[in-house]
């Protein structure tokens, strides 16, 4: 079933109706499936169309807003939404008001994405303003609907996804093994080397696969090396990544179901293939269960972004 996210300004015309369309974009440009976009405002004209200059900011992006018309928010927008994204703080609090229920799934755009500020209205101003404000959007957008993903937002679905793989010289033989294996299951997979036994050093791969995941154009990694230590060691530094070393099945269960685990490390050297499949087969299946571990999991985000530098 689709997910759906709501955005919300005051009237619909400008800032939430952009966002909405430039959050499907986005999601298009990043491979995303499965999640469905909608805006309203708190105080809208319904049927109102969005402002002349919103229209035109976006008509320069490729983007056509003139189809859309404005929506009061309700209760049941909210409700129905799985992530509700504010411009500001003071609506984030009329949608509380309103629905106290609904905390743990409203948040302003600016938190949730991290960077932490409000998108201010550049309604009745010129189009530079408009243009500003959505490249603070799609900025904000980008990294929102990263965290949406990587969160557990969407459900895992081997088949849906796309695996990047990865190993150095260690690893390379049963890198090779498993990605026959997924290929046979009919799962796409990318390879980012290495390419044979060959010395190498294995922080190159682990930043490739990070940063394929980090894009957003795969879902999942695996990467190996003869102890698995070293590689998750460094894919652990790509910001986005919660990357598991694990030698038994139960435990790649627990780093999907608990930590929402996106790459799974193998050390070749201790672990016969057909265990490594068996880890590799209950890592790919397990669902992130969401609830009290999306708090936590949050919380290993918000120490990223404490140290990120900006
Ligand atoms: O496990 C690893 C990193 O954690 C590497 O595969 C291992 O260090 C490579 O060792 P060598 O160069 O002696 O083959």
């Amino acid at each position: 079933m689709d997910k759906k996210i709501l955005f919300v300004c005051t009237g619909n015309t400008c800032r939430s109706s952009m966002a909405e369309a430039l959050a499907r974009k986005i999601a298009e440009e990043m491979g995303l499936a499965g999640i469905q976009f909608v805006s309203a405002g708190v105080m809208a004209w319904p049927g109102e169309k969005a402002s002349a200059q919103a229209i035109q900011a976006l008509a320069e992006q490729g983007i056509d807003l003139d189809q859309h018309r404005a929506s009061q928010l309700t209760p049941e927008l909210v409700l129905e939404a799985d992530l509700v994204l504010t411009m500001t703080e003071a609506h984030r609090q009329q949608i509380l008001h309103l629905l106290p229920e609904a905390k743990e799934k409203v948040f302003t755009l600016g938190s949730y994405a991290g960077t932490n500020k409000d998108i201010s209205d550049p309604y009745g101003s010129p189009v530079e303003v408009y243009r500003l404000c959505a490249e603070e959007l799609t900025t904000n957008i980008k990294a929102a609907l990263n965290k949406f993903t990587q969160n557990g937002g969407l459900k895992t679905n081997m088949k849906e996804m796309t695996l990047v793989l990865g190993s150095d010289h260690a690893g390379f033989e049963m890198k090779e093994q498993i990605r026959q294996y997924l290929q046979n299951q009919g799962i796409t997979v990318e390879d980012m080397g290495c390419n044979s036994t060959d010395s190498c050093d294995y922080p190159d791969f682990a930043l490739a696969v990070g940063e394929k995941i980090r894009s957003g154009a795969c879902q999942m990694g695996i990467l190996i090396c003869g102890s698995g230590v070293g590689m998750a060691i460094a894919v652990n530094k790509v910001p986005g990544i919660r990357a598991a070393n694990v030698f038994d099945p139960v435990i790649a269960g627990l780093a999907r179901e608990h930590n929402n685990a996106n790459v799974l490390t193998l050390g070749s050297r201790f672990l016969t293939l057909e265990k490594a499949l068996e880890i590799v087969e209950k890592f790919l299946t397990t669902e992130f269960a969401g609830e009290r571990h999306a708090k936590r999991v949050d919380k290993i985000t918000a120490i990223e972004e404490k140290y990120a530098c900006r």
